[in-house]
């Protein structure tokens, strides 16, 4: 096995996002929403568990003032969706007339992303956007419209700065793809 890459279970993963690329996405990422929500005090939803680092280290960088709030959602089994997405911790927040922004890991199918859009458009917030580190656009199965992606990526199963493989993987500083 290459010195550089990691084992998971029965999966060898080799190296893909260093630590590096990922918060230079993060901080563009950052000053956008920065820009786009000025004086609107965005209410960031986070989608746990997979979006955890994602969120700490984007909201270190977001200089308007806003609030965090998290959610947590469950839908894949091994390396794959099972299209039924769980609801694991539901929304604590009163949304209603907010600028509400989700805050994805990554939206692979898009079963989740769709199926909280429509959860949440039904407690009437004033805007409903997506920020996500990274999205695979060839396996989109809903037609989503995902305004903020720090990076687009093919169809590989990633793990690493908060992404798991069966709960593995999740304090990898750098994104990691599978050894196919
Ligand atoms: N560790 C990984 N988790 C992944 C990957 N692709 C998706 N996912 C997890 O599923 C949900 C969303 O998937 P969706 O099909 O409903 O869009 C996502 O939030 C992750 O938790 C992956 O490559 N690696
Ligand atoms: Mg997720």
């Amino acid at each position: 096995m290459d010195p550089r890459n990691i084992q998971l279970h029965d999966c060898e993963f080799r190296p893909y996002i260093s630590e590096e690329e990922i918060i230079a996405r993060i901080t563009m990422l950052a000053e956008q929403l920065g820009q786009d929500y000025a004086h609107k005090k965005p209410l960031f939803l986070a989608v746990l568990n997979g979006s955890f680092m994602f969120a700490a280290d984007l909201l270190k960088r977001v200089s308007i003032p806003c609030e965090i709030s998290f959610i947590r959602l469950s839908s894949y089994q091994d390396m794959s969706s099972t299209g039924n997405v769980k609801e694991v911790l539901g929304l604590t927040e009163d949304i209603h007339s907010r600028h509400v922004v989700v805050l994805e890991d990554i939206v692979d199918t898009g079963h989740t992303v769709h199926a909280l859009l429509q959860q949440l458009k039904t407690h009437s917030p004033a805007s409903v956007e997506v920020a996500t580190l990274l999205m695979k656009p060839e396996c989109l199965q809903h037609p989503l419209d995902v305004k903020y992606v720090a990076q687009t990526i093919p169809n590989d199963f990633v793990v690493g700065y908060g992404l798991d493989y069966n709960g593995l993987g999740r304090n990898l500083r750098d994104i990691y793809k599978i050894v196919s």
